[in-house]
């Protein structure tokens, strides 16, 4: 299962916020979006969740992207409607759930509630919750539609190291075991790598960058992007570990 982007460009306020990305991506794995603030990491997610006009071509399987195919949850996701967890779950199926609610949608949005530690809230609102557990609720809500493409911006923000690698974890197996396509725009590019199988590099509206994270992360790309002097060491364990040195000089 592959996705084909072509020549996608985005106008935003007059301004072209992306430039002619073209790239192709394969289901199965978790791929990290990456890059500066205002790199337009959120205009790409957004464009190809077909929530904002576009030029160029993308397809999955070879066919247009149906909407029903894919979820999308945006940075800011802070429901604060009175809804309990476990009826912001249910939402989650609603394009599926018809008038009533199963049996096994139920058994399915407690399940996964079980899987991100969240069964307790299952009858709490939304609104009594912290704002990382709701963050939580939110991510996995997006697992309940067994999206084939799942696009995720900044899923992870509110959340503590622990909650941030279970939560990673879990998507990484979801991505694994369905063969689902996922997008997840991450600031934290050691996590990024440790999760990722691929990594896109975003930089003033365009992809600087499209593979695995020790191709596309090297002290030259992100002196480029980001404007930061970084070294990359081995840890004990063998992970690649990136650490920020420096600001670059002027005119980097
Ligand atoms: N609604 C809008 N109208 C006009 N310009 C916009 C709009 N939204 C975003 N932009 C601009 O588009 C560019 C890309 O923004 P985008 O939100 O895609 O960046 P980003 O990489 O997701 O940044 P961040 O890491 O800060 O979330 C920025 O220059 C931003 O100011």
């Amino acid at each position: 299962m592959s996705l084909e982007i072509r020549n996608m460009t985005v106008m935003r306020g007059g301004r072209k916020t992306l430039a002619d990305v073209s790239l192709s991506l394969s289901g199965g794995g978790v791929t990290a979006v990456v890059g500066p603030n205002g790199a337009g990491k959120s205009t790409f997610l957004s464009a190809l969740a077909g929530l904002l006009p576009h030029d160029g071509a993308i397809t999955w399987k070879g066919a247009a992207l149906d909407r029903r195919a894919l979820a999308y949850m945006p940075q800011n996701t802070d429901m604060r409607s009175a809804l309990t967890v476990l009826e912001v779950m249910l939402l989650g199926r609603l394009e599926r759930l018809g008038v009533r609610v199963g049996e096994e949608d139920i058994a399915d949005a407690m399940a996964l509630l079980a899987r991100f530690g969240l069964s307790d809230l299952a009858s709490r609102t939304m609104p009594t919750l912290s704002g990382g557990q709701r963050q939580l609720v939110m991510l996995s809500q997006r697992l309940m539609r067994r999206p084939e493409v799942l696009i995720m911006d900044e899923p992870t923000s509110a959340l503590d190291i622990r909650h941030q690698m279970e939560a990673l974890g879990h998507i990484e197996t979801y991505a694994r075991e369905s063969g689902a396509l996922v997008l997840v725009a991450l600031h934290d590019i050691n996590l990024a790598a440790r999760f990722c199988g691929q990594m896109l590099l975003f930089a003033r509206g365009r992809l600087i960058g499209a593979g695995a994270h020790e191709d596309v992360l090297t002290a030259t790309t992100i002196r480029g992007a980001y404007g930061v002097e970084a070294e990359f060491v081995a840890s004990p364990a063998g992970h690649r570990v990136f650490i920020p040195t420096g600001l670059a000089p002027a005119g980097f």
